[in-house]
């Protein structure tokens, strides 16, 4: 098998590539790090294009047993790993995971349960919103053309695999409303006015949408001009606001029958 010990090595400069933007469009691939995202991967069967193991992998036979696919694999040292850790204690294992190909032209949604991210930001409340679809059961969540890139380190890290389980799209929002609206389905906007519609006001539903908007402007005039109702979480406190994805939590659990 393979090994690389060095950082400097040509292939490693190209996986150290992949935490930008450019290196994973240009080698159609994102990294998974550690042991747990890199399980999801196997059990999921997505498409690996390489594994590396650091050579005293803890789980080795646990892993052994899981790659029922038979990637490739690549030992990689322990100073190779660190290289390409973005966490201070690697667990000694990564895959460059095969990016999916995203459905950027409106389809027949056929219904399902939708989160739509207009221009939010942060990579934390990316991951930590579209684990929190998987977990309410979401069909997926659409990816507004002003939002963070879906598959930078932070955001992978926060998903914790839920991008194995759930549909992630990159698209025109309002080109996705229109066709929700062709479909009947309810889109629900969100804003911080107290003149919209009380978040628990609005029953439950099977097929719907709920947009939330950037942690500093909050949703474009032009798309939540687009929405069917826009609905907003009464604050009982002094916050201003809530966090845009416990705002999200609150909003796909209470929905969703
Ligand atoms: C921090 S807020 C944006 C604050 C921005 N200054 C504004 O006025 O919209 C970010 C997003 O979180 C969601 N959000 C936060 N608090 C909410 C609330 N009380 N009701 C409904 N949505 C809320 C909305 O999607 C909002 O666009």
């Amino acid at each position: 098998m393979k090994v690389i010990r060095s950082v400097q090595n040509k292939q490693v400069k190209e996986w150290k590539k992949l935490s930008t933007k450019k290196g994973r469009k240009k080698q159609n691939a994102y990294l998974l790090d550690g042991w747990h995202l890199v399980k999801e991967a196997l059990a999921a069967r997505s498409e690996i294009k390489l594994l590396l193991v650091t050579e005293d992998f803890k789980y080795r036979a646990e892993f052994e047993e899981m790659n029922t696919q038979n990637s490739e694999e690549i030992i990689i040292s322990e100073e190779v790993a660190k290289h390409l850790s973005e966490t201070p204690s690697p667990q000694g294992i990564f895959g460059v995971i095969a990016l999916k190909k995203e459905q950027s032209t409106p389809v027949s949604l056929q219904g399902g349960a939708w989160l739509m991210l207009d221009s939010v930001q942060d990579p934390g409340n990316i991951g930590t919103m579209v684990r929190t679809a998987d977990a309410a059961g979401f069909t997926g969540v659409i990816f507004g053309v002003g939002t963070a890139d879906v598959y930078q380190p932070k955001v992978v890290r926060a998903m914790q695999g839920s991008q194995f389980h759930i549909k992630l799209i990159t698209a025109s929002l309002s080109e996705w409303i229109q066709q929700m609206h062709k479909e009947n389905m309810p889109v629900f906007g969100t804003e911080l006015n107290p003149a919209a519609k009380p978040y628990d006001e609005v029953g439950k539903y099977r097929d719907f949408a709920i947009v939330m908007g950037n942690e500093g402007n909050g949703m474009s005039e032009e798309i939540l001009s687009t929405t069917t109702t826009n609905l907003y979480i009464p604050i009982k406190g002094h916050a201003e606001s809530l966090n845009v994805a416990v705002a999200a939590g609150i909003l796909m659990f209470q929905l969703k029958r």
